[in-house]
């Protein structure tokens, strides 16, 4: 039974009417789920306030309230808890109820702007492939053991992750890889969880739609790993220029990762080819079949936490070297006939744009054309379209510019903002086709032979979102007919 008390253990508690002895049935944070003797827990979010929303889930059945300013009409019967921080409240409540699971198991979370999801995937990939029951909580999809779930957020609601860190303890995950996202940071969706440990990728230009400035964002990130407790590690990229800071005030034990640096695990890329990477890792070769020089750093991040987590060194550079990309990261198919090679990437960012697009550079010859097709998504920051576009301009033989998930945006407008960044020397290298299907095949039709695709900013999704209206929408399935169109 499920007792008030008990789950608010270590909730600091400012005022309660009413009893905590009761029995509860379950936690809710939206009164259009509340059932009977459930427990509402409101929250001030970005839209509305979830304390406008306690009288409709008392009358739906609601048995306790957690908020942080008491109600005027207070009913009979109730119970009503006044906290502090009612979303860090939920994610305490959320831990107490599932069990604590995230004690019950090796927890690794992963933040930064870029690196995130290829860096658990191939985690979890690793672990599993060395006999390890693992559990992953990303961008893409859940993993318990082999199982998959939908995933909707990087790092999805305290709730959410506790009830499924609680399904893998069941399912007997000793370790879990997760993406922590500056929005599940800064929403405290992290909170009550205790992680085994905690990796930094690096910090450039994203979300500042939702964080105030580059320093809030930072400081965010830095949060995960004040919070990390004294038995964790904390690895960090040394060679970004925040590596440092993410490890200032933490208590884990602080190890560094870096390719141009002085650092704990020192990589060297040896040679750097379309088919991957040939790397000296802590004066080990290793030939990985990951492309791109950013891959380095994912792999050494991976390489340094499979020690950290006590795996074999051997073991871990002939797992390494079996590793495949993640969907949608860098994923690319070659056309028979014609030899034109399309990448479809996730790069939605202005760093990870001109990442993909500094690696196909160096990795091309020279005379294959580069043809890039980008947009940006809507209702998200609307600085980097600008930034996109110019990179796209810059390091391409000729983008196009198209729609990514204009969400409630008007498309057109979102691409007349884009083209703002293209400096007047690249105009003639720039064309903007509204229809992203249109875009990918236009990108066909001026391919030649040998030449290069880049599709960027969509990645492994498969829908499209225009006007609020989720439709099906695969970047690389249609790239793929396209190709196979061209080859008949
Ligand atoms: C901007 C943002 O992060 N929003 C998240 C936030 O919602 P919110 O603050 O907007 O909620 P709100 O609509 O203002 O409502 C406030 C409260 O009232 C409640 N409510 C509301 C209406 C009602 O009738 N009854 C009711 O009780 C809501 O349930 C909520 O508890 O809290 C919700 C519950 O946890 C999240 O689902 C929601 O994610 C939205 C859908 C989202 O798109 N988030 C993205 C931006 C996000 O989180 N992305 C990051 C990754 C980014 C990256 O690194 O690339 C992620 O981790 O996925
Ligand atoms: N270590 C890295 N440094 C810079 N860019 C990277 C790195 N790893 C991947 N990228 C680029 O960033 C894109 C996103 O990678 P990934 O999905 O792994 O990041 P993420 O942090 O999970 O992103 P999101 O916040 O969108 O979930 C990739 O498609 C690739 O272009
Ligand atoms: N996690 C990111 C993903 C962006 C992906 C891009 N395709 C878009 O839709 O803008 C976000 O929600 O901002
Ligand atoms: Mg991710």
């Amino acid at each position: 039974m499920n007792i008030l008390r008990d789950i608010l253990y270590k909730v600091t508690l400012e005022k309660v009417v009413g009893n905590t002895g009761v029995a509860i049935r379950e936690l809710q944070f939206d009164s259009r789920e509340i059932g009977l003797d459930d427990v509402f827990i409101a929250i001030k979010g970005t839209v509305s306030d979830g304390h406008e929303y306690i009288e409709k889930a008392v009358n739906q059945g609601a048995l306790a309230v957690v908020c942080e300013t008491m109600p005027k009409h207070i009913v009979n019967g109730i119970t009503y808890v006044q906290v502090a921080d009612s979303q860090q409240a939920l994610a305490m409540m959320a831990a107490n109820y599932y069990g604590n699971p995230s004690e019950s198991i090796k927890l690794v979370g992963i933040t930064g702007t870029n690196g995130k999801t290829t860096i658990s995937t191939l985690l979890y990939n690793l672990f599993t492939a060395a006999g390890f029951e693992c559990g992953l909580l990303s961008t893409v999809k859940i993993l318990v053991g082999r199982t998959g779930y939908k995933a909707t957020h990087t790092t999805p609601d305290s709730l959410t992750i506790n009830k499924y860190l609680a399904k893998m303890v069941a399912a007997g995950v000793e370790f879990c890889f997760m993406e922590v996202s500056s929005h599940g940071i800064h929403q405290k969706r992290t909170e009550g969880l205790h992680f085994t440990g905690g990796i930094f990728t690096n910090l450039s230009h994203d979300h500042l739609d939702y964080h105030k400035d580059f320093k809030e964002y930072r400081d965010v990130k830095k949060k995960f790993f004040d919070d990390l407790p004294k038995s964790a590690f904390a690895l960090t990229n040394i060679d970004d220029k925040n590596g440092n800071v993410m490890l200032q005030n933490t208590s884990a034990k602080k190890y560094t990762y870096a390719l141009k640096s002085y650092a704990d695990y020192k990589a060297q890329i040896l040679e750097n080819q379309f088919s991957g990477l040939l790397l000296k890792i802590n004066n080990n070769e290793l030939w990985v079949r990951l492309i791109g020089s950013f891959n380095a750093y994912n792999v050494l991040a991976i390489y340094a936490t499979a020690e950290l987590l006590g795996l074999e060194q051997m073991e871990t550079l002939q797992l390494l070297s079996t590793l495949e990309s993640v969907d949608g990261r860098f994923q690319f198919s070659i056309s028979a006939r014609e030899k034109i090679t399309a990448i479809v990437d996730y790069a939605h960012t202005p760093d990870a744009l001109k990442n993909v697009l500094e690696t196909i550079n160096a990795i091309r010859t020279g005379n294959e054309t580069l043809i890039t097709v980008v947009g940006c998504g809507g209702d998200r920051d609307t600085t980097k379209r600008p930034k996109m576009a110019h990179i796209a301009s810059q390091l391409s033989t000729k983008a196009i510019f198209t729609s990514d998930n204009p969400r409630t945006e008007d498309p057109e407008a979102i691409i007349e903002e884009m083209e703002q960044g293209v400096p007047p020397e690249n105009y003639k290298k720039t064309l903007s086709v509204t229809d992203r299907k249109q875009a990918i095949k236009t990108a066909c039709q001026l391919a030649e032979t040998n030449d290069i695709i880049l599709i960027a900013g969509k990645g492994h999704e498969t829908y499209q979102e225009i006007n609020g209206k989720r439709t099906d929408f695969d970047d690389f399935k249609i790239v793929n007919q396209l190709l196979t169109a061209l080859n008949k």
